[in-house]
Protein backbone atom coordinates (compact mmCIF):
# COMPACT_ATOMS: atom_id res chain seq x y z
CA UNK A 1 0.00 0.00 0.00
CA UNK A 2 1.46 3.32 -0.83
CA UNK A 3 2.28 5.65 1.60
CA UNK A 4 4.63 8.78 2.56
CA UNK A 5 6.01 9.32 6.35
CA UNK A 6 6.83 12.86 6.85
CA UNK A 7 7.20 15.66 9.80
CA UNK A 8 4.16 16.72 11.19
CA UNK A 9 2.86 20.12 9.88
CA UNK A 10 -0.01 22.18 9.85
CA UNK A 11 -2.75 20.39 7.63
CA UNK A 12 -3.27 22.00 4.26
CA UNK A 13 -5.84 24.81 3.66
CA UNK A 14 -8.44 23.58 1.47
CA UNK A 15 -10.02 23.80 -1.34
CA UNK A 16 -6.20 24.11 -3.17
CA UNK A 17 -4.81 22.33 -6.17
CA UNK A 18 -1.67 20.83 -6.85
CA UNK A 19 -0.72 19.41 -10.25
CA UNK A 20 -3.67 17.49 -11.30
CA UNK A 21 -5.02 17.15 -7.43
CA UNK A 22 -7.69 19.41 -6.14
CA UNK A 23 -7.79 18.90 -2.45
CA UNK A 24 -11.63 19.85 -1.64
CA UNK A 25 -11.47 19.60 2.29
CA UNK A 26 -10.08 18.09 5.13
CA UNK A 27 -11.94 16.11 8.20
CA UNK A 28 -11.21 15.22 11.61
CA UNK A 29 -12.05 12.39 13.82
CA UNK A 30 -14.59 12.64 16.57
CA UNK A 31 -14.77 10.71 19.46
CA UNK A 32 -15.82 11.21 23.06
CA UNK A 33 -13.18 8.32 24.29
CA UNK A 34 -10.42 10.45 24.37
CA UNK A 35 -7.44 7.14 24.23
CA UNK A 36 -8.80 7.85 20.17
CA UNK A 37 -6.08 8.50 17.97
CA UNK A 38 -7.03 11.46 15.92
CA UNK A 39 -6.93 10.57 11.95
CA UNK A 40 -7.79 13.06 9.44
CA UNK A 41 -9.13 12.38 5.91
CA UNK A 42 -8.55 14.47 3.04
CA UNK A 43 -10.39 14.47 0.08
CA UNK A 44 -9.12 14.46 -3.37
CA UNK A 45 -10.80 15.29 -6.44
CA UNK A 46 -8.53 13.94 -9.94
CA UNK A 47 -10.34 13.89 -13.08
CA UNK A 48 -13.49 12.12 -13.10
CA UNK A 49 -12.16 10.84 -9.42
CA UNK A 50 -13.06 11.44 -6.16
CA UNK A 51 -11.27 9.75 -2.68
CA UNK A 52 -10.15 9.92 0.61
CA UNK A 53 -6.35 10.06 2.06
CA UNK A 54 -5.86 8.91 5.90
CA UNK A 55 -3.23 10.88 7.84
CA UNK A 56 -2.50 9.52 11.06
CA UNK A 57 0.37 9.87 13.70
CA UNK A 58 3.29 7.86 12.75
CA UNK A 59 5.40 8.23 16.74
CA UNK A 60 6.01 12.32 16.22
CA UNK A 61 5.75 12.48 12.35
CA UNK A 62 2.28 12.07 10.37
CA UNK A 63 1.48 9.33 7.99
CA UNK A 64 -0.68 9.64 4.67
CA UNK A 65 -2.03 6.65 2.62
CA UNK A 66 -5.48 6.35 0.90
CA UNK A 67 -8.68 5.53 2.82
CA UNK A 68 -9.21 1.61 2.28
CA UNK A 69 -13.00 2.01 1.86
CA UNK A 70 -12.76 5.11 -0.72
CA UNK A 71 -9.27 3.19 -2.74
CA UNK A 72 -9.96 3.72 -6.10
CA UNK A 73 -7.74 2.33 -9.35
CA UNK A 74 -5.56 2.57 -11.01
CA UNK A 75 -3.17 3.22 -7.81
CA UNK A 76 -1.24 5.97 -10.09
CA UNK A 77 -3.75 8.46 -8.75
CA UNK A 78 -3.10 7.52 -5.16
CA UNK A 79 0.50 8.32 -5.17
CA UNK A 80 0.23 11.15 -7.50
CA UNK A 81 -2.37 12.85 -4.03
CA UNK A 82 0.04 11.88 -2.09
CA UNK A 83 2.92 13.40 -3.33
CA UNK A 84 0.68 16.50 -3.66
CA UNK A 85 -0.50 16.74 -0.15
CA UNK A 86 3.22 16.61 0.97
CA UNK A 87 4.24 18.83 -1.22
CA UNK A 88 1.63 21.43 -0.20
CA UNK A 89 2.98 21.00 3.39
CA UNK A 90 6.17 21.55 2.58
CA UNK A 91 7.48 18.68 4.95
CA UNK A 92 10.88 16.45 5.16
CA UNK A 93 9.77 13.21 3.96
CA UNK A 94 11.26 10.63 6.08
CA UNK A 95 9.78 7.79 4.27
CA UNK A 96 8.40 6.88 1.04
CA UNK A 97 7.09 3.92 -0.99
CA UNK A 98 5.40 5.46 -3.83
CA UNK A 99 8.08 5.93 -6.59
CA UNK A 100 9.16 1.97 -6.62
CA UNK A 101 5.73 0.01 -6.01
CA UNK A 102 5.11 -1.97 -8.83
CA UNK A 103 1.55 -1.10 -10.07
CA UNK A 104 -0.59 -4.36 -9.82
CA UNK A 105 -2.28 -5.34 -12.66
CA UNK A 106 -5.78 -5.12 -12.60
CA UNK A 107 -8.22 -7.62 -13.93
CA UNK A 108 -9.45 -7.00 -17.43
CA UNK A 109 -11.47 -8.69 -19.44
CA UNK A 110 -13.88 -8.12 -21.74
CA UNK A 111 -16.59 -11.01 -20.47
CA UNK A 112 -15.49 -10.44 -16.70
CA UNK A 113 -18.09 -7.78 -15.03
CA UNK A 114 -18.28 -5.87 -12.24
CA UNK A 115 -21.76 -6.19 -10.43
CA UNK A 116 -22.99 -1.98 -11.24
CA UNK A 117 -22.53 -3.59 -14.74
CA UNK A 118 -25.96 -5.71 -14.01
CA UNK A 119 -27.55 -2.75 -12.10
CA UNK A 120 -26.97 -0.03 -14.44
CA UNK A 121 -25.85 -1.68 -18.47
CA UNK A 122 -26.74 -5.11 -18.87
CA UNK A 123 -30.09 -5.84 -21.50
CA UNK A 124 -30.90 -8.48 -23.31
CA UNK A 125 -34.08 -9.76 -25.31
CA UNK A 126 -31.68 -12.96 -25.48
CA UNK A 127 -32.69 -16.36 -23.25
CA UNK A 128 -30.36 -16.47 -20.00
CA UNK A 129 -28.67 -19.36 -18.44
CA UNK A 130 -26.90 -19.06 -15.00
CA UNK A 131 -24.55 -21.06 -13.88
CA UNK A 132 -23.40 -21.11 -9.79
CA UNK A 133 -20.04 -22.07 -8.67
CA UNK A 134 -18.52 -23.24 -12.35
CA UNK A 135 -15.55 -24.14 -10.69
CA UNK A 136 -13.21 -25.64 -13.21
CA UNK A 137 -15.82 -24.49 -16.28
CA UNK A 138 -16.28 -27.72 -17.85
CA UNK A 139 -19.89 -27.88 -17.82
CA UNK A 140 -20.36 -23.53 -18.40
CA UNK A 141 -18.06 -23.87 -21.50
CA UNK A 142 -19.77 -27.06 -22.95
CA UNK A 143 -22.94 -25.28 -22.56
CA UNK A 144 -22.09 -22.28 -24.00
CA UNK A 145 -20.26 -23.64 -26.96
CA UNK A 146 -23.45 -25.69 -27.96
CA UNK A 147 -25.98 -22.60 -27.66
CA UNK A 148 -25.09 -19.58 -29.25
CA UNK A 149 -28.43 -18.16 -29.01
CA UNK A 150 -28.32 -17.96 -25.11
CA UNK A 151 -26.49 -15.58 -22.84
CA UNK A 152 -24.67 -17.52 -19.99
CA UNK A 153 -23.42 -15.60 -17.00
CA UNK A 154 -21.27 -17.64 -14.92
CA UNK A 155 -21.39 -16.72 -11.05
CA UNK A 156 -17.60 -18.05 -8.78
CA UNK A 157 -16.14 -16.44 -5.74
CA UNK A 158 -13.30 -18.72 -6.47
CA UNK A 159 -10.75 -16.34 -8.13
CA UNK A 160 -8.19 -18.54 -10.00
CA UNK A 161 -11.74 -20.42 -11.54
CA UNK A 162 -12.40 -16.92 -12.89
CA UNK A 163 -8.81 -16.62 -14.58
CA UNK A 164 -8.82 -20.17 -16.03
CA UNK A 165 -12.54 -19.57 -17.21
CA UNK A 166 -11.32 -16.25 -18.85
CA UNK A 167 -8.38 -18.11 -20.20
CA UNK A 168 -10.62 -20.71 -21.70
CA UNK A 169 -12.82 -18.37 -23.08
CA UNK A 170 -10.30 -17.03 -25.48
CA UNK A 171 -8.81 -20.02 -26.29
CA UNK A 172 -12.50 -21.48 -27.57
CA UNK A 173 -13.30 -18.15 -29.10
CA UNK A 174 -16.66 -18.66 -26.96
CA UNK A 175 -18.14 -14.99 -27.37
CA UNK A 176 -21.63 -15.61 -25.07
CA UNK A 177 -20.31 -15.90 -21.68
CA UNK A 178 -20.37 -13.25 -18.84
CA UNK A 179 -18.36 -13.67 -15.48
CA UNK A 180 -19.27 -12.23 -11.96
CA UNK A 181 -17.49 -12.86 -8.75
CA UNK A 182 -20.19 -12.40 -6.47
CA UNK A 183 -21.48 -14.40 -3.71
CA UNK A 184 -24.70 -16.53 -5.81
CA UNK A 185 -26.61 -15.71 -2.84
CA UNK A 186 -26.96 -12.36 -3.62
CA UNK A 187 -26.71 -12.36 -7.38
CA UNK A 188 -30.05 -12.62 -8.21
CA UNK A 189 -31.74 -9.43 -7.28
CA UNK A 190 -30.15 -7.61 -10.13
CA UNK A 191 -31.47 -9.80 -12.98
CA UNK A 192 -34.73 -9.35 -14.01
CA UNK A 193 -37.98 -11.30 -13.27
CA UNK A 194 -39.10 -14.36 -16.25
CA UNK A 195 -35.70 -13.94 -18.32
CA UNK A 196 -33.60 -17.01 -17.25
CA UNK A 197 -33.74 -20.33 -19.00
CA UNK A 198 -31.81 -22.39 -16.72
CA UNK A 199 -30.10 -21.98 -13.03
CA UNK A 200 -27.17 -24.93 -12.92
CA UNK A 201 -25.89 -25.79 -9.30
CA UNK A 202 -23.52 -28.42 -9.85
CA UNK A 203 -22.06 -29.94 -6.70
CA UNK A 204 -22.21 -26.70 -4.52
CA UNK A 205 -19.83 -27.47 -1.03
CA UNK A 206 -22.55 -29.08 1.24
CA UNK A 207 -21.45 -26.86 4.43
CA UNK A 208 -22.98 -30.40 6.81
CA UNK A 209 -21.12 -28.29 9.86
CA UNK A 210 -22.64 -24.76 8.93
CA UNK A 211 -25.81 -25.20 6.54
CA UNK A 212 -26.57 -21.36 6.64
CA UNK A 213 -24.03 -20.59 4.07
CA UNK A 214 -25.48 -22.54 1.72
CA UNK A 215 -26.26 -21.35 -1.77
CA UNK A 216 -30.20 -22.84 -1.67
CA UNK A 217 -32.31 -21.04 1.54
CA UNK A 218 -36.14 -19.99 1.04
CA UNK A 219 -35.24 -16.72 -0.12
CA UNK A 220 -32.57 -17.96 -2.52
CA UNK A 221 -35.59 -20.28 -4.25
CA UNK A 222 -37.93 -17.46 -4.17
CA UNK A 223 -35.38 -14.87 -6.11
CA UNK A 224 -34.60 -18.03 -8.02
CA UNK A 225 -37.95 -18.56 -9.17
CA UNK A 226 -38.66 -14.80 -9.94
CA UNK A 227 -36.29 -14.49 -12.16
CA UNK A 228 -37.00 -17.74 -14.16
CA UNK A 229 -39.15 -17.69 -17.38
CA UNK A 230 -42.45 -19.86 -17.33
CA UNK A 231 -40.89 -23.61 -17.66
CA UNK A 232 -36.95 -22.38 -16.50
CA UNK A 233 -35.83 -24.41 -14.34
CA UNK A 234 -33.21 -24.59 -10.79
CA UNK A 235 -31.29 -27.31 -11.20
CA UNK A 236 -29.41 -29.09 -8.30
CA UNK A 237 -27.04 -31.91 -9.15
CA UNK A 238 -25.24 -33.60 -5.49
CA UNK A 239 -22.97 -36.40 -4.28
CA UNK A 240 -23.98 -35.51 -0.81
CA UNK A 241 -27.39 -37.47 0.49
CA UNK A 242 -27.48 -34.41 2.86
CA UNK A 243 -27.98 -31.42 0.65
CA UNK A 244 -29.77 -33.46 -1.64
CA UNK A 245 -32.50 -33.98 1.31
CA UNK A 246 -32.20 -30.67 2.46
CA UNK A 247 -33.06 -29.29 -1.02
CA UNK A 248 -35.92 -31.36 -1.74
CA UNK A 249 -37.62 -30.35 1.60
CA UNK A 250 -37.06 -26.99 0.85
CA UNK A 251 -38.47 -27.36 -2.87
CA UNK A 252 -41.21 -29.43 -2.21
CA UNK A 253 -44.88 -28.30 -2.43
CA UNK A 254 -44.05 -24.28 -3.20
CA UNK A 255 -47.36 -23.25 -4.93
CA UNK A 256 -45.36 -22.00 -7.93
CA UNK A 257 -43.52 -24.77 -9.03
CA UNK A 258 -43.10 -28.74 -9.32
CA UNK A 259 -40.07 -30.75 -8.62
CA UNK A 260 -38.56 -33.86 -10.10
CA UNK A 261 -35.90 -36.03 -8.81
CA UNK A 262 -33.07 -38.45 -10.43
CA UNK A 263 -30.01 -40.48 -9.40
CA UNK A 264 -27.20 -41.33 -11.41
CA UNK A 265 -28.43 -39.65 -14.55
CA UNK A 266 -26.12 -39.51 -17.50
CA UNK A 267 -25.87 -35.34 -18.93
CA UNK A 268 -23.76 -35.08 -22.08
CA UNK A 269 -21.07 -33.59 -20.50
CA UNK A 270 -19.33 -34.26 -16.52
CA UNK A 271 -17.70 -31.65 -14.48
CA UNK A 272 -14.32 -32.09 -12.86
CA UNK A 273 -16.44 -32.91 -9.44
CA UNK A 274 -18.52 -35.22 -10.86
CA UNK A 275 -15.76 -37.37 -12.27
CA UNK A 276 -14.07 -37.50 -8.89
CA UNK A 277 -17.34 -38.77 -7.46
CA UNK A 278 -18.07 -41.40 -9.89
CA UNK A 279 -14.65 -42.88 -10.16
CA UNK A 280 -14.95 -43.04 -5.92
CA UNK A 281 -18.48 -45.11 -6.78
CA UNK A 282 -20.57 -42.43 -5.36
CA UNK A 283 -24.71 -41.28 -5.94
CA UNK A 284 -25.15 -38.52 -8.10
CA UNK A 285 -28.76 -36.71 -7.04
CA UNK A 286 -30.91 -34.55 -9.20
CA UNK A 287 -33.35 -32.46 -7.84
CA UNK A 288 -35.00 -30.05 -10.23
CA UNK A 289 -37.43 -27.12 -9.99
CA UNK A 290 -39.50 -25.66 -12.58
CA UNK A 291 -41.44 -22.67 -12.36
CA UNK A 292 -44.97 -22.37 -13.20
CA UNK A 293 -45.85 -18.60 -13.14
CA UNK A 294 -45.08 -15.16 -14.63
CA UNK A 295 -43.72 -13.20 -12.10
CA UNK A 296 -43.75 -9.41 -11.99
CA UNK A 297 -40.99 -7.41 -12.76
CA UNK A 298 -38.49 -5.58 -10.26
CA UNK A 299 -37.31 -2.10 -10.03
CA UNK A 300 -33.91 -1.02 -9.49
CA UNK A 301 -34.22 2.39 -9.53
CA UNK A 302 -34.37 2.79 -5.68
CA UNK A 303 -33.52 6.23 -4.49
CA UNK A 304 -31.45 6.64 -1.89
CA UNK A 305 -31.29 10.43 -1.22
CA UNK A 306 -31.78 11.82 2.11
CA UNK A 307 -34.77 13.88 1.78
CA UNK A 308 -33.98 15.93 5.20
CA UNK A 309 -31.11 18.07 6.61
CA UNK A 310 -29.11 17.51 9.72
CA UNK A 311 -27.52 19.31 12.43
CA UNK A 312 -24.03 17.68 12.79
CA UNK A 313 -23.42 18.83 16.31
CA UNK A 314 -26.85 17.09 17.79
CA UNK A 315 -26.19 14.47 15.41
CA UNK A 316 -22.82 13.85 16.65
CA UNK A 317 -23.56 14.29 20.61
CA UNK A 318 -26.05 11.33 20.70
CA UNK A 319 -24.26 9.32 17.68
CA UNK A 320 -24.91 5.46 18.75
CA UNK A 321 -21.55 3.87 17.31
CA UNK A 322 -22.71 -0.13 17.55
CA UNK A 323 -24.06 -1.65 15.16
CA UNK A 324 -27.80 -2.04 15.00
CA UNK A 325 -29.24 -5.54 13.96
CA UNK A 326 -32.99 -6.05 12.45
CA UNK A 327 -33.12 -9.31 11.11
CA UNK A 328 -31.54 -9.69 7.77
CA UNK A 329 -29.50 -6.44 7.59
CA UNK A 330 -27.99 -4.24 9.83
CA UNK A 331 -26.41 -0.67 9.88
CA UNK A 332 -23.12 -0.01 11.99
CA UNK A 333 -22.29 4.07 12.19
CA UNK A 334 -18.44 3.34 12.74
CA UNK A 335 -16.81 6.76 12.78
CA UNK A 336 -17.53 10.72 12.64
CA UNK A 337 -15.53 13.52 11.40
CA UNK A 338 -16.50 17.19 11.49
CA UNK A 339 -15.11 19.04 8.09
CA UNK A 340 -12.66 21.43 8.98
CA UNK A 341 -13.48 24.92 8.08
CA UNK A 342 -17.41 24.49 7.22
CA UNK A 343 -20.51 25.11 8.68
CA UNK A 344 -22.03 22.07 9.96
CA UNK A 345 -20.50 19.68 7.70
CA UNK A 346 -19.25 16.06 8.53
CA UNK A 347 -18.11 12.49 6.82
CA UNK A 348 -20.17 9.46 8.92
CA UNK A 349 -18.53 6.32 7.58
CA UNK A 350 -21.21 3.41 8.15
CA UNK A 351 -21.34 -0.59 7.07
CA UNK A 352 -24.66 -1.97 6.08
CA UNK A 353 -26.58 -4.09 4.75
CA UNK A 354 -26.59 -8.08 4.17
CA UNK A 355 -24.45 -9.71 6.92
CA UNK A 356 -23.29 -11.74 4.14
CA UNK A 357 -22.29 -9.18 1.24
CA UNK A 358 -21.94 -5.69 3.90
CA UNK A 359 -21.04 -2.08 2.37
CA UNK A 360 -18.96 0.26 3.74
CA UNK A 361 -19.90 3.83 2.65
CA UNK A 362 -18.96 7.34 3.78
CA UNK A 363 -22.26 9.70 4.37
CA UNK A 364 -20.97 13.40 3.29
CA UNK A 365 -22.88 16.09 4.70
CA UNK A 366 -22.14 19.72 3.40
CA UNK A 367 -23.94 22.76 5.19
CA UNK A 368 -26.85 19.93 6.68
CA UNK A 369 -26.98 17.99 3.44
CA UNK A 370 -26.23 14.62 2.96
CA UNK A 371 -25.68 12.21 0.44
CA UNK A 372 -23.55 9.16 -0.25
CA UNK A 373 -19.41 10.10 -0.52
CA UNK A 374 -18.39 8.51 -4.29
CA UNK A 375 -22.01 6.92 -5.14
CA UNK A 376 -25.13 5.37 -3.95
CA UNK A 377 -25.47 1.74 -2.39
CA UNK A 378 -26.35 -1.46 -4.98
CA UNK A 379 -29.92 -1.53 -4.87
CA UNK A 380 -29.82 -4.72 -2.65
CA UNK A 381 -33.14 -5.55 -0.62
CA UNK A 382 -30.81 -5.28 2.35
CA UNK A 383 -29.58 -2.49 1.13
CA UNK A 384 -32.57 -0.61 0.51
CA UNK A 385 -33.79 -1.71 4.19
CA UNK A 386 -30.35 -0.42 5.73
CA UNK A 387 -30.71 2.96 3.73
CA UNK A 388 -34.10 3.67 5.18
CA UNK A 389 -33.37 2.69 9.31
CA UNK A 390 -29.95 4.81 8.80
CA UNK A 391 -32.45 7.97 7.58
CA UNK A 392 -34.45 6.83 10.90
CA UNK A 393 -31.24 7.10 13.32
CA UNK A 394 -29.74 10.19 11.43
CA UNK A 395 -33.35 11.93 11.66
CA UNK A 396 -33.38 11.65 15.36
C1 LIG B 1 -17.39 -28.22 -5.23
S1 LIG B 1 -17.09 -26.97 -6.38
C2 LIG B 1 -17.97 -27.50 -7.84
C3 LIG B 1 -17.47 -26.87 -9.10
C4 LIG B 1 -18.16 -27.27 -10.39
N1 LIG B 1 -19.55 -26.89 -10.40
C5 LIG B 1 -18.00 -28.75 -10.68
O1 LIG B 1 -19.02 -29.43 -10.69
O2 LIG B 1 -16.87 -29.19 -10.90
C6 LIG B 1 -18.11 -25.63 -5.77
C7 LIG B 1 -17.77 -24.29 -6.40
O3 LIG B 1 -18.73 -23.32 -5.97
C8 LIG B 1 -18.07 -22.09 -5.70
N2 LIG B 1 -18.92 -21.37 -4.73
C9 LIG B 1 -19.10 -21.67 -3.41
N3 LIG B 1 -19.96 -20.80 -2.84
C10 LIG B 1 -20.34 -19.94 -3.82
C11 LIG B 1 -21.19 -18.79 -3.83
N4 LIG B 1 -21.85 -18.41 -2.73
N5 LIG B 1 -21.35 -18.12 -5.00
C12 LIG B 1 -20.68 -18.51 -6.12
N6 LIG B 1 -19.85 -19.58 -6.16
C13 LIG B 1 -19.67 -20.29 -5.02
C14 LIG B 1 -16.73 -22.52 -5.15
O4 LIG B 1 -15.74 -21.51 -5.28
C15 LIG B 1 -16.41 -23.74 -6.00
O5 LIG B 1 -15.69 -23.41 -7.16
Amino acid sequence: MPHIVFNKNILINTPTKKGENEFLFVAKSFSKDESRKTEYKVAVKNLDKEFLLTIKDKDDNFLIKSDKTTRISPVSFIKSALNSYVELTNSDILFENTKNLKEKKEHEHKYLKEIDYFVNDFKTTKELVIEIGFGSGRHLLYQAKNNPDKVFIGLEIHFPSIEQLLTQLELQNITNVLVVNYDARLFMEFIESNQVGKIYVHFPVPWDKKPHRRIYSNEFVSEALRVLKLDGTLELRSDSRKYFDFCVDLLTNLPKAKISIDVNKELEVSSKYEDRWKKQGKNIYDVILTSQVVDKDINLDFDFSFDFEINVDNFFEHAFLKAIIIKKYFVHIEELYYILNHNNSALIKVTMGNFDRPVTKYILILNGKLSYYQGEPLPTSSNIAAHKKLKEILKK
